[in-house]
């Protein structure tokens, strides 16, 4: 094996022609994937550069495959080669619900606090959605990756631990609210002003870096006050501090219509104003879900905690043809390290059958081309998805709701990708 390591100097990441880039092959229908996948990602790199840039793949065990053979689900030694090596891909990892293990995903992040989770979600023509103007779905989430309620902090129903906490809450906080203290299980949700600002900082830096009209912050604080609604407010003021110069906010508004007795929600009055710069402006997660099947073209960038985020990804890609096409990247825009992989899961019930849609793995190699530099590598991708979609050569999820289509496995669709590079 031979290669180099991708490395950052003043915060500017620096990719070889030869990286190393470590590979986790995934459960379930992650083998058929990786397996379509790599030979896209190659095939692009190869045409592209001609042989001047190639990538080394390095597999690293996760998941079932780490525990098959190692007896550990989460190798060390995983994390030390993707941390070393800085830039990875990943295929999804199974979690058992309501016991087992915790998510090796949510791991994954944290361990390696890649704080920010940036899903694009675009429409490719042809595409079967579910709406009208698919075409008008264009967004990127930022979904806040290291806290929430994922940070895992949780006391079983009837154990000792949630007998402590509950005591606690109970007796030295005051706490009134549990409605069932004798069979509850407890869930703790820490949102901080520094994760948030990191996670609003990034989006904020993309929406500009993008030329993008707006950054909308989705939470659900009218409920949760000090989490949510903290992200929000402390969203507002890190974009008014520090990007004062660029952005014209809602809050800002409603301030200056307050001053001047008018109506605080006329938020058309607010939209105006932001003429020439980018619209700040939030909404709550419940209205959000319903706004971006009805209004989709009035949100570009999105930035939300860690659960509205998993939910707005998969409602979001399913505007746009589904999970099956919907690409990730979990980043540290700080030390410049990310791991790439799709929005979906592990899709057990097609396991082996070299069935699924590669797409989503083949975007997010796609978005990792992108963050390296490689750009020419990533418009081949696109090329080649947009042209296998064109010529309705699909796998099952597309061919079940496009008229004419002709299906293709796993692994022809792969093909079908390359020979329209
Ligand atoms: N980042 C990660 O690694 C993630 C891991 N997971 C884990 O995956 C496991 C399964 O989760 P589940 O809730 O079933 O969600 P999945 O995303 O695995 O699958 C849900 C449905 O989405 C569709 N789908 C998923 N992948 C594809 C694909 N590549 N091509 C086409 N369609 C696809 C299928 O729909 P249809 O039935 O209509 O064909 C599938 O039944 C769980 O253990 C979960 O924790 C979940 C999400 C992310
Ligand atoms: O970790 C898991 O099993 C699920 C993760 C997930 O749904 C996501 O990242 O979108
Ligand atoms: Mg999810």
């Amino acid at each position: 094996m031979s290669g180099s390591k991708v490395t950052i100097e003043n915060g500017k990441l620096t990719v070889p022609n030869d990286p190393i880039i470590p590979f986790i092959e995934g459960d379930g229908t992650g083998a058929d994937i990786w397996a379509a996948s790599v030979r896209v990602l190659d095939a692009a790199v190869e045409k592209a550069y001609n042989g001047t840039r190639k990538i080394y793949w390095k597999e690293v065990l996760a998941g079932e495959k780490a525990f098959n053979q190692t007896g550990n689900w989460l190798p060390d030694e995983t994390l030390q080669i993707i941390d070393e090596y800085r830039i990875a891909i990943k295929g999804p990892l199974t979690t058992p619900v309501g016991g087992g293990i915790r998510s090796l995903n949510v791991a994954l992040r944290q361990i390696l606090d890649l704080y920010a989770c940036v899903r694009p979600v675009h429409y490719f023509k042809g595409v079967p959605s579910p709406v009208k103007e698919p075409e008008l779905v264009e967004m990127v989430i930022f979904r806040e990756n290291t806290e929430d309620i994922y940070a895992g902090i949780e006391f079983l129903a009837g154990t000792p631990e949630l007998e402590k906490v509950k005591k606690f809450l109970i007796e030295e906080m005051g706490v009134k609210g549990i409605r069932f203290p004798d069979t509850v299980s407890l869930g703790i949700k820490p949102v901080s002003i520094e994760g948030t600002e990191r996670l609003v900082r990034s989006a904020i830096e993309y929406t500009i870096e993008n030329n993008l009209p707006s950054l909308t912050i989705v939470h659900k604080g009218n409920i949760m006050k000090y989490t949510e609604g903290k992200f929000k407010d402390w969203g507002y003021a890190l974009l008014e501090r520090e990007y004062g110069d660029k952005v014209f906010t809602w809050a800002q508004y409603d301030r200056i219509a307050a001053a001047e007795g008018k109506s605080v929600a006329d938020k058309a009055q607010a939209d105006a104003l932001a003429s020439g710069k980018i619209l700040v402006k939030d909404a709550i997660a419940d209205a959000f879900l319903q706004q971006i099947l009805l209004r989709p073209a009035e949100y570009s960038v999105i930035a939300t905690l860690n659960l509205n985020g998993d939910y707005i990804s998969d409602a979001l890609a399913a505007e746009v043809g589904g999970i099956g096409i919907a690409p990730g990247a979990n980043i540290n825009y700080i030390n410049g390290k990310a791991i790439f992989e799709a929005t979906h899961g592990t899709a057990p019930k097609y396991a082996g059958q070299d069935k699924v849609n590669p797409s989503s793995v083949i975007l997010s190699g796609e978005m990792m081309f992108r963050y390296m530099g490689w750009k020419e590598a990533a418009d081949l991708i696109i090329k080649g998805v947009e042209g296998a979609i064109n010529k309705k050569r699909v796998t099952y999820d597309f061919h079940r709701l496009m008229e004419g289509a002709t299906l293709l496995k796993c692994s022809e669709f792969g093909d079908e990708i390359i020979a329209n590079m």
